[in-house]
């Protein structure tokens, strides 16, 4: 279940004449996601989605909902905000911050082949240069600052092998985006969470993704990386597939050439997005937020994927 605020059709009417949408015809709570509640809501004017912030307050929220408007405007494939009377894109639902976006159609594809990847990858790199004049700034709230500070919290909970690999790879990371090359790396906006569940397909075309609530200005290989880390794998090993990952980049790298730096900073970067899928799970896991409704997901399997790309070296970028 993943519909925490309950709204009813009746609790709409008065409160869409903000909108230009005409009347709320019909809505329906869906039922994956875990941060948000979110509504398919049918009205007058066409197919939409709402979404009710449980947990990001009003302040939190126009970094990522002007993005959202910011890429929709560019012509990349993501919901785009509908504005009330006032020009304002969040208001006040049931006492929380409450958008209304356009619904993508498709669905998702979780068991992606080379076609997809190449999409994902087209996508993103035309997401990435879309983002080049968005004026906010916010820096990834899960980047290594985040690391840093939360990997102690977690250290406790951890057996001698799981805390000896945490701290390692913190230094390791820590050492590397210190480094001249990781200072020359390309940054803009980035989404930092574009898993297979995020994205959209009609068919063998990418239709749209969604879920901007990670997003922040980071370096683009890093957004790359966690990309790679989720649609490139074998799932039950976190080994990457070739054929996906050489479709991935070369789509990229068609759209958006990689630097020299990128292509020396890749294996790194790999690592680094492993981390911090890894970091967060362990944080949800052991440390809860005292609200927290559902399962959270499971820290072994990006544990395997950071060992993996340690151990292993991944398909080196197209240069
Ligand atoms: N604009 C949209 N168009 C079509 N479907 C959407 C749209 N936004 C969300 N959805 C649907 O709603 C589901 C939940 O959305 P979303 O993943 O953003 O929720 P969430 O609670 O933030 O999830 P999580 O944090 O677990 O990824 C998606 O899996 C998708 O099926
Ligand atoms: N993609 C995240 C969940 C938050 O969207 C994860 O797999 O841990």
């Amino acid at each position: 279940m993943a519909v925490f605020t309950a709204v009813s059709l009746d609790d709409l009417t008065q409160w869409i004449k903000q909108f230009p949408l005409g009347r709320a015809l019909a809505l329906d709570g869906i039922s994956s996601g875990i941060d948000n509640s979110n509504f398919f809501l049918t009205t007058e004017r066409g197919e939409y989605v709402l979404t009710i912030f449980e947990n990001l307050r009003f302040e939190q929220l126009p970094f990522y909902v002007q993005l959202m408007r910011h890429l929709a405007q560019q012509g990349i494939p993501v919901p785009a905000p509908v504005p009330n009377g006032d020009g304002e894109l969040v208001v006040t639902l049931h006492g929380k911050p409450a958008i209304i976006v356009s619904r993508l159609s498709g669905a998702s594809q979780l068991d992606p082949q080379p076609v997809h990847c190449a999409e994902v990858g087209r996508m993103l790199a035309r997401m990435h240069l879309a983002g080049r004049d968005f004026e906010l700034h916010q820096p990834n709230l899960r980047g290594l600052d985040w690391i840093l500070a939360t990997a102690p919290e977690v250290q406790p909970f951890l057996s001698i092998e799981e805390a000896a690999l945490l701290r390692t790879e913190t230094a390791y990371q820590a050492d590397f985006a210190a480094g001249a090359t990781y200072a020359a790396l390309p940054r803009g906006p980035v989404h930092a969470d574009l898993f297979r569940n995020n994205v959209m397909f009609e068919g063998e075309r990418l239709s749209g993704c969604f879920d901007f609530y990670f997003a922040g200005v980071d370096t683009w290989l890093f957004d790359i990386a966690v990309t790679v880390n989720d649609w490139c794998i074998d799932l039950a090993t976190g080994r990457l597939i070739d054929a996906r990952v050489r479709a991935l980049l070369d789509a990229y790298h068609a759209a958006r050439p990689f630097t020299q730096e990128e292509g020396a900073a890749w294996q790194p970067m790999l690592r680094a997005g492993a981390l911090r899928f890894w970091l967060s799970r362990l944080y949800d896991l052991h440390l809860p937020r005292a609200a927290e409704l559902l399962t959270p997901h499971d820290p072994t399997h990006f544990e395997r994927i950071l060992r993996e790309r340690i151990e292993r070296a991944a398909p080196q970028l197209p240069l």
